[in-house]
């Protein structure tokens, strides 16, 4: 069942404050409508799970929230501020942390170099100190002057989970971040998501393919098909929905028919 967004986001229907929310969010892209009247909301340390057949928005619906691209209407909200009109930057400033599915570090730098650069990003500056708390914090083991393109998948997730979380951010927007992780990293990610919404109370909104990963650490999951979502619930309860079957099962016959 859907869940109700007050006007400014500010609080649902259990009583707890809602911290990042959007409500009514569209999107067309190259004459084609991409997402339609998108409506989620996550409070603080809540895991909230998007999944959906490819194609399905996810990736778009990110690019909104996160500030890299404006909607074609909608309200994003973020600690009962109207966030929608904020690029990219200011959001991060405010606590709103993204990854991508693809962990693209910078070509000529080091580790220690990028570090560095996100410091620098941040205003005001943050410290050394700063950069082995995110480090720690990940479970970073680099020394410094590597050179950032040599890190394996793994290693060049951590480096730029390091770069957001040494920021303190109160949300984090990540998408797939278990893409081409081999199962004991995968283990690996699960804890750390898990200290990171439960023991530091940050919020997390991701997208994932490996369900399993999403089974242990996410408290609710939403799904999403042709640009809508189209369950809510427990992990149980959405894949019992004939809708997500339906969705799925029409995707899956799509591929093997071409
Ligand atoms: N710049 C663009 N111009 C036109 N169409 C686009 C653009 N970017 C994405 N799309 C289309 O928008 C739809 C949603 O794509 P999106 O990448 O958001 O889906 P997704 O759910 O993240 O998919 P996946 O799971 O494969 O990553 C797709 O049909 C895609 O082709």
């Amino acid at each position: 069942m859907l869940r109700q967004i007050s006007r400014n986001g500010a609080a649902d229907q259990g009583g707890k404050p809602v911290l990042f929310s959007c409500s009514g969010i569209s999107l067309d892209l190259g004459g084609r409508e991409i997402l339609r009247d998108i409506n989620l909301q996550v409070e603080a340390g809540e895991v909230l799970g998007i999944i959906g057949p490819n194609g399905a928005g996810k990736t778009s619906l990110f690019e909104i929230l996160s500030g890299r691209m404006p909607p074609k209407s909608g309200t994003v909200w973020f600690k009962g501020e109207n966030v929608t009109g904020l690029p990219l930057y200011s959001r991060s400033r405010l606590g709103i942390g993204r990854t991508f599915q693809t962990p693209v570090v910078p070509d000529e730098l080091t580790v220690g170099e990028t570090f560095k650069a996100a410091r620098q990003a941040h205003r005001p500056f943050l410290t050394k100190f700063d950069a082995e708390y995110g480090a720690d914090l990940v479970g970073l083991k680099i020394s410094e002057d590597t050179s950032a393109t040599q890190l394996e998948t793994f290693n060049r997730r951590k480096l730029l989970l390091a770069c957001l979380l040494m920021r303190r951010p109160s949300l984090l927007l990540l998408d797939e971040p278990a893409a081409g992780l081999i199962n004991s990293e995968v283990d690996e990610i699960d804890k750390l998501l898990r200290t990171l919404a439960k023991e530091m109370n940050i919020a997390i909104l991701i997208v994932e393919h490996r369900i399993e990963l999403l089974a242990t650490i996410a408290d609710r999951i939403v799904v999403m098909d042709a640009g809508e979502v189209i369950s809510e619930g427990l992990m149980d309860e959405v894949m019992a929905d004939p809708k997500v079957h339906a969705a799925y099962f029409e995707d899956f016959s799509e591929e093997a028919e071409g």
